[in-house]
């Protein structure tokens, strides 16, 4: 993929600055992924398709309200996190994992390109939906390929601010886990507004469930943590 191929998606149009960020970050993910376990994805072209433009695809106007706060749980070596926050400099995206070195690699890079919108944070999915300062804090909330939906909606939905959105990256699969969710988002207040079912240019299929919680989300959530690994809260 090119540059100006990967400016044809719309949301880049005549954005050459940040088509160019995209795909310097995508070399600085590559170069660091020989030394430590950043992707699974070793050749640079692959990780542009399958992580870079990936990352793009959960970006829709309507969720990101101008200078919205963004958290990206599990951000790993910065997906969807990075890209979106080189896509909208007005954001300020927080990008959160429990492992410091992926973080540190994240951190380093943007400031290499500059990218100021960016801030991370070493944290528990679990201990950060209880603490005061990030519960219920962001308008929108991303998670790519973390943990399966009953889980991840535990983790992810306390983080969001009553009216705002959890956008759950998903595969084929998503209609399956979604109907595991069900009793899940019902605990939680929120309820599924938009399924977004798309190709990449590998052919590979994907499914965006857009998440929107409507009421505060109770005080017991999440569990403690490993628990809604443990014993996820399943059912229809
Ligand atoms: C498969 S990786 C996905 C990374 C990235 N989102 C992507 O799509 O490339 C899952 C990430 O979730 C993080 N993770 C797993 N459990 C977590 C938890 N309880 N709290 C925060 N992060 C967690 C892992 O450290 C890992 O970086």
């Amino acid at each position: 993929m090119t540059i100006a191929e990967m400016m044809q998606l719309s949301v880049l149009a005549g954005r050459e600055d940040a088509a160019q960020k995209l795909f310097a970050y995508n070399d600085l993910v590559m170069e660091m992924s020989g030394k430590i376990n950043l992707t699974g994805i070793k050749d640079p072209e692959e990780s542009l398709i399958k992580n870079v433009y990936d990352s793009l695809t959960v970006y829709e106007e309507k969720y990101f309200p101008e200078n919205a706060k963004l958290l990206d749980l599990g951000t790993g070596a910065g997906f969807p996190g990075v890209p979106l926050a080189i896509l909208r400099p007005d954001i300020q995206a927080v990008l959160a994992d429990s492992i410091q070195k992926k973080l540190t690699f994240v951190e380093n890079a943007c400031q290499k390109l500059g990218i100021k919108n960016v801030k991370c944070l070493h944290i528990r999915a679990e201990e950060g939906g209880r603490r005061r300062k990030t519960r219920e804090s962001f308008d929108i909330v991303t998670a790519r390929a973390v943990k399966m939906l009953p889980v991840i909606s535990e983790w992810a939905l306390p983080f969001v601010k009553v009216g705002g959105v959890f956008a759950a990256m998903k595969g084929p699969g998503a209609l399956d886990e979604l109907k595991e969710s069900g009793k899940i988002l019902r605990e939680l207040n929120a309820e599924v507004e938009e399924v977004k079912n798309l190709e990449l240019p590998t052919g590979e299929k994907r499914c965006i469930l857009y998440i929107r919680k409507t009421a505060p989300c109770p005080k017991t959530y999440p569990r403690k943590i490993g628990i809604a690994e443990k014993k996820p809260i399943l059912g229809e």
